[in-house]
């Protein structure tokens, strides 16, 4: 059965919202926040370690009911329970939509055709573990009998974004092996890449879910010739595992049989790091941090699936995303994550929400008269504070953002973290609030600045009533990092779902391939 096919602008709730923006020219977060001091808790959810502060975005609470009834028109709920249960809403691809698969602990069935997925996965993840354990542990040897110390992912797009932003995200967690991850066809990439391995005691991971990809194939041939050099064909098979559905390929390659993880069509690619496409992280933290990584996707999944839409922190954040894209034209958003561990956050989620949800037709085949995808972009913080905060504070864009932190430090650095904490809060005051003229006024004259005062002033002053949301975590660990990525990946489903689009095809990305070969066939 189909996801509903509803254009969202033809809902009531989409016109009540239109005449409801309206009345928004005028409004302030900060006059809302005089007025309401309840603001900040109406607008905050819990779930666990997890807080979302939506309070400072530019709402009230018939906006939030407004857009709790656009998700019920559009037959979210509906949405929901078709993509948990397995029905092919990757409709143009004709495929269920099964992430979520990946890190449930129910033992219900679960079929896709007449066929129970629940044990391939269980089996996968044992074969993940006793691998993992048999390469940390030193017990598996190269081929001339000395332990691995040295991993390389080589993979691209959701094959190499996922991992490698959570191997990053998860040093805190790191066994004694280096992992390293290839993904440009760029072949300075490999190059710098395997100049610093020793082929002795390195393992390669070809991650590739159609085993087709030209990055991919053409990085691992360079890598196996390379290999080659110093050892044999027979021994392939102790440095060279892959994560694919394309078995034909993989044993094409040489890839022994048994160095094989499977895929599945019902994984996309960019959803696909909870699979053995994880398999890098595995081998980086250790099976039961990856275990505790995907624990925390399910916790995420099941508030998701089970929490009321007012109360639920991936559809609020669709739908203020929504509110924003949609009547406010806003055209961007940042992730603002304020720790060093989330550098690659940015990179990854743009592939997941811009592959996702960068469509313009709607699930009839017509070409959408409204907005979709979002433009996500971001970097870590405080040190974007010195880098584009200029324009998200002054300039002319409305620019909405995520800013994401942490209670607690891992480290212990108690004097950085509140630092980092003070300069976490003050942004999104700065933004909300501003800065007015009688405000800048009066800093100028105690500051003794009394010439300058009327030049300066227009450039000192900071509108403020830019929108933002807190969300917080206790501390970083693989289970909170898991919510996290979890959350992402459901809001972009909800939107996906009000926009009316396929969100798990991406036949946008096929014409540059075909175009880039057909050139490579005539030179
Ligand atoms: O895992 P594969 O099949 O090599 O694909 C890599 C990436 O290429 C894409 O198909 C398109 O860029 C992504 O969706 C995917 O993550």
């Amino acid at each position: 059965m189909s996801l509903k096919n509803i254009n969202p602008t033809k809902t009531q709730a989409w016109k009540n919202l239109s005449d409801h923006y309206q009345g928004f020219a005028s409004f302030s977060i900060k006059k809302a926040f005089e007025n309401d001091a309840n603001r900040k808790k109406r607008f905050t959810i819990e779930q666990g370690d997890l807080t979302l502060d939506y309070s400072k975005n530019r709402i009230d609470q018939e906006t939030m009911d407004l857009l709790v009834q656009l998700a019920d028109e559009v037959a979210l709920k509906d949405a929901i329970e078709k993509y948990f249960s397995g029905e092919a809403i990757n409709e143009t691809e004709k495929r269920a939509v099964l992430h979520t698969a990946l890190r449930s602990s129910s033992k219900e069935p679960l079929k896709v055709g007449k066929k129970d997925i629940r044990p391939e996965i269980a089996r996968t993840l044992r074969k993940i573990k006793s691998f993992s354990n048999e390469v940390i542990s030193g017990k598996w040897k190269g081929y001339t009998g000395k332990s691995i110390t040295d991993i390389v992912n080589i993979g691209i797009g959701g094959s190499d974004l996922g991992p490698d932003m959570i191997v990053e995200a998860l040093q805190f967690y790191k066994n004694q092996l280096n992992t390293h991850f290839v993904s440009n066809i760029d072949g300075d990439h490999v190059s710098e890449v395997i100049k610093k391995l020793d082929p002795e005691t390195t393992l390669f991971v070809i991650v590739s879910k159609t085993f087709t990809t030209q990055e991919t194939l053409t990085n691992a041939n360079t890598i196996k010739n390379w290999f080659l050099k110093s050892a044999s064909q027979f021994d392939i098979a102790k440095h060279f595992v892959a994560v694919s559905t394309n078995l034909d390929a993989i044993s094409e390659f040489g890839i022994d049989g048994n160095n094989v993880f499977p895929m599945w069509n019902w994984v996309g690619g960019r959803f696909s790091l909870w699979s053995a496409v994880g398999l890098s992280i595995s081998l980086s933290v250790g099976f039961n941090n990856f275990r505790e990584l995907l624990d925390g996707a399910e916790e995420m999944d099941l508030h998701f699936k089970n929490e009321s839409f007012d109360k639920n922190v991936p559809v609020i954040l669709a739908l203020l995303s929504i509110w924003y894209n949609n009547f406010f034209k806003a055209e961007t958003e940042a992730i603002l994550p304020y720790t060093q561990y989330l550098t690659k956050l940015a990179p990854y989620l743009q592939q997941a929400i811009m592959e996702s949800n960068g469509k313009s037709v709607d699930r009839n085949g017509e070409v959408v008269d409204y907005q979709t995808g979002t433009i996500v972009w971001g970097s870590t913080g405080t040190n974007m504070q010195h880098a584009f905060m200029q324009l998200v504070h002054q300039g002319t864009k409305l620019i909405p953002a995520d800013f994401i932190g942490y209670q607690q430090s891992l480290h212990g650095l108690s004097d950085h973290h509140k630092k980092l904490m003070a300069n976490f809060n003050a942004q999104m005051d700065a933004l909300a609030f501003g800065k007015t003229l009688e405000e800048v006024h009066l800093e100028l004259k105690t500051s003794g600045n009394v010439n300058d005062i009327a030049t300066l002033m227009p450039y000192k002053v900071f509108e403020g009533n830019k929108p933002s949301n807190s969300i917080i975590f206790n501390n970083l660990t693989p289970k909170s990092l898991g919510k996290l990525v979890s959350m992402y990946e459901h809001k972009i489903f909800v939107q996906g779902v009000i926009w009316n689009i396929y969100s798990y095809d991406q036949f946008g990305v096929e014409l540059g391939k075909e175009l880039a070969k057909k050139l490579l066939n005539n030179a």
